[in-house]
């Protein structure tokens, strides 16, 4: 049994400024007051470190918070962040958030992600990225305005392209990066010590709600040392000497998040190599965007990467979160295929695959896609719903891109698989397995697009807009097209009816086949790849009324929409072989609509 204790460890930045491991979060302290609260109340209770950024929206309350704390401003250590919008003129920004934070200068400024956008909007810039952002960082270093300059979300790759540019003279502090013990970034860890740049670790308690909480070892190894297993988490961090910066509004979550303690070897231990296990996932949504390049991922030191300090481990490190590369591989700035998210749109996958997924996974996966409409202006919310209709449209009437992430996908279950004794014929795995250059792509030059519209929008997990749209619109068709007016409202009717039925049957029979896929996102994904026959109908309506005719058209527009729902179902975690038998009864409904727009 051990007690925490306030934690005052420092370490020096390779430029000499020191900083304290502990660092209070704020990200999504939001509420009003909360930011300002939570600031005063660490400060006044032995905090010397607060981590924001422009985009948490609360720089003002967090200077609040400094001032009425009562701690002279010298003793503490405040890092702020530029925004993604702002790369082209960090020194305005930070102006703006100095003024903000009533401060005369932050003491680490970091580029937030590694992603460049057009001024005042979320669209990658194509001719700057985040090393002409940095050399602009760089300048401000004599300002007095920033102690420190750094960066956050960067992965190996990227740092080493910085590290190797001449004009970077000024090598960064600090590497802000997701870490705790399922995702410890063994790799990553190894590189920025041997360079010399302080990992900071975020969402050390697994972000939101702090789902590591409620991990089993964590608890196990927690109790077994009589602390909570906030405290084992933080200390962990530390102990591998990292800054940790754990995010708390509440009073005394706030207080007991500083105190840490010494972890015995044996559990250190532990805790290292907790994310080896097969099916350890790393349990937050956003983390998807960040991590690794394509290359990284591909590459066998990822995989079986060195392991913290002072435990160096031999085996293996596994991720089974399939979006971590998807997000890179189908952001492609400049590329000719339209710049869609896939990974949002049919987002929800596997995360569930591996058993391990916890509760608060599955809530987030339930989100419905606009978030929390009720505080914003109906235009708002009808604007970002028919953009969205449109995001899923583009992935229907351009499936290529769906195929790819769909093959990463079976690839990924066949490894799950591989590793829990399930046994798929070697004819599918074959079939199924991408090759390794379709998995490979160059990302030098690219402003790290992979992150985009995503971060903003990534529980875009389901929606039912365009169903509803859909089968309304086939109905309609159909119902006016029907033989003789006094129909209509018959034909209208029983085939809406007819066509949610099926879509509920199947929805159920996904579920059955094992799919990690939310049951409303099967339902979003099937109305979605209904698209074509809905077009196909229109056209039949308007245009074409010779039955030999519609046929031919008709039956390109099944194969479409069965072919676009068979990549959809790819993605959702029914496993190879069993897609199969999950798109049988969806060639079943759409043969029979489009079945219907021939004959009536
Ligand atoms: N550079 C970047 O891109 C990013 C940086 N960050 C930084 O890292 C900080 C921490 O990460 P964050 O994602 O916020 O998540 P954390 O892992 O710090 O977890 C925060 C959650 O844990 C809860 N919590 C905190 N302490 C306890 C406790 N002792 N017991 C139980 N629950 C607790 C909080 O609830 P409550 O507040 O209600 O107490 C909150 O829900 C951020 O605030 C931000 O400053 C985070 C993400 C990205
Ligand atoms: O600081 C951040 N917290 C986040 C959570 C989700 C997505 C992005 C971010 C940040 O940039």
């Amino acid at each position: 049994m051990v007690t925490p204790t306030n934690n005052t460890k420092t370490y020096t930045l390779n430029n000499g400024t020191v900083i304290p491991a502990v660092g209070l979060g704020t990200w999504q302290a939001s509420e009003e007051g909360a930011a300002y609260n939570a600031v005063k109340v660490a400060l006044q209770n032995n905090y010397r470190h607060i981590d924001t950024a422009a985009i948490y929206g609360n720089e003002e309350e967090v200077g609040k918070g400094i001032k009425d704390s009562g701690v002279p401003r010298e003793e503490i250590f405040v890092t702020t962040k530029l925004w993604n919008a702002d790369h082209r003129d960090p020194a305005s920004a930070l102006d703006a958030s100095l003024a903000k934070l009533g401060l005369d200068y932050v003491d680490l400024y970091l580029i937030h992600w590694p992603v460049s956008w057009k001024a005042g909007t979320n669209d990658n810039e194509t001719d700057w990225d985040y090393v002409d952002t940095y050399k602009e960082l760089q300048k401000l270093v004599g300002s007095g305005k920033v102690k420190a300059i750094g960066v956050s979300n960067f992965t190996k790759k990227k740092l080493e392209r910085l590290l190797a540019d001449p004009e970077v003279t000024v090598k960064p502090a600090v590497n802000q990066i997701e870490a705790h013990p399922l995702l410890p970034q063994p790799e990553l860890y190894d590189y920025l010590k041997k360079n010399d740049i302080l990992l900071e670790s975020y969402s050390p308690l697994g972000s939101t709600d702090a789902p590591l909480l409620k991990n089993a070892t964590v608890q196990e190894i927690a109790k077994k040392n009589g602390v909570e297993p906030a405290a084992l988490l933080i200390s962990w961090a530390v102990q591998r000497d990292a800054v940790v910066l754990p995010k708390s509004v509440t009073d005394a979550r706030v207080i007991a998040n500083l105190k840490t303690f010494t972890i015995p070897d044996e559990d250190f231990d532990a805790l290292n190599h907790l994310a080896e296990k097969v099916g350890t996932t790393r349990p937050n949504t956003f983390s998807e965007f960040i991590v690794a390049d394509e290359e990284e991922l591909a590459s066998p030191s990822y995989n079986n990467a060195a392991s913290p300090p002072p435990s160096p481990v031999t085996g293996s490190y596994t991720t089974n979160n399939p979006t971590i590369s998807s997000a890179n591989d189908f952001f492609k700035p400049g590329s000719w295929a339209p710049k869609v998210d896939l990974s949002s749109a049919f987002n929800p996958f596997m995360t569930q695959l591996s058993g391990a997924i916890n509760e608060n996974d599955q809530v987030r996966e339930r989100q419905y896609t606009g978030g929390d409409t009720l505080d914003e202006p109906v235009w708002v919310t009808l604007k970002r719903d028919l953009a969205q209709i449109g995001k899923r449209l583009v992935i229907v009437l351009w499936p290529l891109r769906l195929k790819k992430l769909a093959r990463l996908q079976q690839g990924r279950l066949i490894d799950f698989a591989a590793s829990n004794g399930i046994s798929i014929p070697q004819s599918i795995i074959s079939s199924r397995r991408i090759s390794v250059d379709e998995n490979t792509r160059d990302d030098e030059g690219n402003g790290g697009g992979d992150f985009n519209t995503a971060m903003m929008e990534n529980n875009l997990t389901w929606d039912l807009w365009g169903p509803l749209l859909f089968s309304l619109t086939y109905s309609v068709t159909l119902g006016l097209t029907a033989a003789g007016g006094n129909l209509a409202n018959s034909v209208f009717s029983g085939s809406f009816a007819f066509t949610w039925l099926l879509y509920l049957a199947i929805g159920l029979n996904i579920q059955l086949l094992g799919g990690s896929v939310s049951f409303l996102s099967a339902i979003s994904a099937l109305g979605y790849s209904m698209f074509p026959i809905v077009i196909g109908g229109l056209i039949c309506a308007l245009v074409v009324h010779w039955w030999v005719l519609r046929l031919p058209l008709m039956i390109i527009m099944t194969i479409w929409s069965v072919y676009v729902s068979a990549l959809s179902l790819e993605c959702s975690g029914v496993l190879p072989g069993r897609v199969v038998l999950a798109i049988y009864p969806v060639c079943l409904l759409y043969t029979l609509m489009s079945w219907l727009v021939v004959i009536t």
